[in-house]
């Protein structure tokens, strides 16, 4: 099986001189395609930073991090931006935008690739909806949706550009159990049929029956990789 990511001896520290503050600790890890991994670990261990520099959205300089065979430290801008074409985010709070509704949520993730008519958007759009349990529910606001609803036009948003790779940063944060694990459980029977790499950041031990294997991270350190 391929490697997506592949982390090897990276370390990451906020600040600088006096004030540096070591977050990430000669981290080593290598995710298989289609691998569904949780990592969990106490609050301020590291996790949100290493969810970030894996995506492309903050900048290392120490170790090697490769993501879909391309080298993310201290790499050009042009290198993170077509990692991050190939990945889908889905955040705590679901960052749907209020005045659209869910179709026009999950088909404005389209909007970039210039091979689709608008028409094949909304009905790519569409479809990825009615794969997350929300085909009666295309038009509505996120207002009018649940919590449980919400995250899974999200993760119908995350997953729809057919990305390579899902990083999930707590999903389950503002769900109950029930809602939680169900759209967690979405989200992995529609990333096994793509054979999506997922990595998902969680405190929730509630959902760790959908890993294919859990990490734990501890003080910047990974206790088990
Ligand atoms: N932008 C920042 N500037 C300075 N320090 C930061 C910044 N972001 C995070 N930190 C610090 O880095 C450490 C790790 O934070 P991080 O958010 O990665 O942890 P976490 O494991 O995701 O925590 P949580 O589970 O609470 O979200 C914390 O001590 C935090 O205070």
């Amino acid at each position: 099986m391929a490697i997506v990511i592949d982390v090897q001896g990276l370390s990451f520290s906020f600040g600088s001189g006096a004030l540096t503050q070591p977050v990430l600790k000669n981290i080593t890890i290598s995710i298989h395609t289609g691998e569904i991994v949780l990592m969990t670990g106490p609050s301020g261990s590291g996790k949100t930073t290493f969810l970030t520099i894996i995506g492309g959205l903050r900048q290392a300089h120490h170790g090697s991090v490769m993501v879909l065979d391309r080298q993310l430290i201290n790499s050009t801008e042009q290198i993170k931006v077509s990692v991050r074409q190939q990945i889908g985010y889905i955040f705590q709070q679901h960052n749907l935008l209020k005045s659209l509704t869910a179709l026009q949520n999950v088909s404005m993730t389209l909007e970039m690739q210039n091979s689709m008519t608008e028409q094949q958007r909304l009905e790519h759009s569409a479809e990825m909806l009615r794969a997350v349990g929300l085909g009666e529910r295309l038009n509505y606001l996120p207002d009018q949706l649940s919590a449980g609803q919400r995250q899974r036009v999200s993760i119908a948003r995350a997953l729809v550009g057919q990305p390579k790779i899902v990083l999930a940063d707590e999903p389950t944060a503002s769900l109950d159990k029930q809602s939680g694990h169900e759209a967690v459980s979405i989200l992995k029977r529609l990333a096994k049929e793509s054979k999506t790499t997922i990595l998902l950041v969680t405190h929730d031990y509630r959902i760790l029956d959908i890993a294919d294997r859990v990490v734990e991270l501890e003080d910047g350190k990974i206790k088990n990789a």
